[in-house]
């Protein structure tokens, strides 16, 4: 069984010392003498929860996170367990676990499922789950019997295709017992769930995500308001979020349609028609659907998440001008005949999101907040490889890109939406792409994509009470 722990595995560092405390304002925690050089070593940004053990008032174990600093590093997650006879008020206040979160027993109303995604980011799912979160589990498990996950509910993914399967069998189950999936993955798991819903579907899962991906938009956008740079790294407000502090959210849901004749394509394969593809994070034509899809090449593929830098500066030399006729509707402009066409039939760049981030540090949407269900749009003309790169180089700068204006009156627009409707007018099949959520699908010459909210979601996401 591969998800179990093994003797090879590292196991926690545990501690004992009579009392713990923490400074919340400066984030520093004092051990004691006992904990030696550990004093310096754990700080507030590393601590996940603290329990009572086996319910008694006079034992505490409070567990923390390290993470390797360095990539390669051979042992890239410390779990350390401090137990102790007391903690301080502040830390209790802030970190202990009361009540295990009704959302994680697996009883007979609610299935708990664990899915690892091997192959997202680099590849951490499977040691974060045998080294952090199943020795979690089973320190939580002394004090709440209700902490437990079956060994048949644990999917550790073997190709491409194991979370669309798992995803399936997920929304073919009836709406009792309630789901809940932690998914250890980047951005592509949550994309596999959804795609996998069938219409009808009467499960409404709830997905408590770990960010193991590259870019890990979903993750880094709901949780925005508590990153900061001395805060807690994503995992640790993950594994907060999961354990402590998590409720349950409609998470946002667009819904791209489009006219027949429309292709999911892979690389050069031209895979299934498609009526409609739901997303959670963005819809794009023109140069952000092109990286995507330029760059899912077995030659572009060797090179990692670098392989996108590098398409992007190849189609920003080649500076390609899209043709296609865009109208949208405004926020709060009525119906779909108050749209709005844009002035211009070139195009260099027209993406659609429900989030504020695409990776933690590129900030494609700064007005958005957590699950505000508002689509917005950024777009801009045919203004040239320089300016374009110039531009989106300030997303990285908190999303300054937003307010680019150039004196010849070209600038970067940036509008809440209701609705966008693209008719692709590219004759040349390279640049008739469109992206969504990651699935790239061709639309033929004159077909049209049209991106709206639903108006419900079928799933909820765990995200952390501090940003709601
Ligand atoms: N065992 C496996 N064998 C082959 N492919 C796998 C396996 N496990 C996962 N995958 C695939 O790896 C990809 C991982 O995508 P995911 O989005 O989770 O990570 P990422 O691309 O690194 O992150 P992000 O999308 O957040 O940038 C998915 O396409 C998934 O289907």
């Amino acid at each position: 069984m591969p998800a179990a722990a093994t003797d090879s595995q590292p196991r926690p560092l545990e501690l004992t010392i009579s009392k713990l405390s923490i400074d919340i304002a400066s984030g520093e925690l004092t051990l004691g003498e006992a904990a030696g050089d550990f004093n310096s070593a754990i700080e507030a940004r590393h601590l996940l929860f603290s329990l009572r053990q086996n319910g008694d008032k006079m034992s505490f174990t409070t567990a923390a996170l390290k993470e390797a600093v360095a990539p390669d590093d051979s042992e890239p997650f410390k779990l350390v367990l401090i137990h102790s006879d007391a903690i301080s008020d502040e830390l209790s206040d802030a970190y202990l676990i009361d009540k295990f979160p009704p959302y994680l027993v697996h009883d007979a109303w609610n299935q708990v499922d664990v899915v690892m995604s091997t192959k997202s980011g680099t590849h951490l799912a499977l040691p974060f789950w045998s080294t952090v979160l199943q020795p979690l589990l089973s320190t939580l498990a002394r004090t709440f019997p209700e902490a437990k996950v079956d060994q048949a509910n644990i999917l550790v993914t073997e190709s491409a295709e194991s979370v669309s399967d798992f995803a399936r069998q997920l929304w073919s189950s009836p709406a009792a017992p309630t789901r809940t999936v932690i998914l250890l993955s980047g951005d592509g798991g949550m994309v596999d769930i959804l795609n996998g819903r069938q219409e009808g579907s009467q499960q409404r899962p709830t997905i408590a995500l770990l960010p193991m991906g590259t870019g890990n938009a979903l993750f880094h956008s709901n949780h925005k308001p508590l990153c900061t740079p001395s805060g807690p790294s994503p995992l640790v407000l993950g594994v907060r979020t999961l354990f402590v502090e998590g409720v349950a959210a409609a998470l946002p849901i667009f819904r791209a349609s489009f006219t027949p004749g429309a292709h999911i394509v892979h690389g050069d394969e031209r895979q299934r028609q498609v009526s409609h593809l739901d997303g959670a994070i963005v819809a794009s034509y023109g140069f952000h659907a092109s990286v995507v899809y330029e760059s899912d090449t077995p030659a572009h593929r060797v090179h990692g998440d670098k392989r996108f830098g590098m398409v992007a500066q190849e189609l920003l030399r080649e500076a390609h001008a899209y043709s296609a006729h865009v109208a949208i509707q405004r926020m709060g402009t009525g119906t779909s005949s108050n749209r709005e066409v844009l002035d211009r039939e070139k195009h260099g760049y027209l993406l659609t999101t429900l989030l504020s981030n695409l990776e933690k540090t590129f900030t494609i949407s700064p007005a958005s907040k957590p699950l505000d269900g508002q689509l917005r749009t950024v777009h801009f003309g045919d203004i040239g490889g320089e300016r374009a790169l110039d531009a989106m180089m300030k997303a990285y700068d908190g999303g300054k890109h937003v307010d680019v204006k150039w004196d010849d009156g070209e600038r970067i627009y940036y509008q809440d939406i209701d609705e966008i409707r693209i008719t692709v007018k590219e004759t040349d099949q390279r640049w008739r792409k469109v992206c969504i959520d990651g699935t790239i699908v061709d639309v033929p010459t004159g077909g049209t994509m049209t991106v709206k909210k639903l108006h419900e979601s079928p799933l909820r996401i765990l995200v952390n009470k501090g940003v709601r």
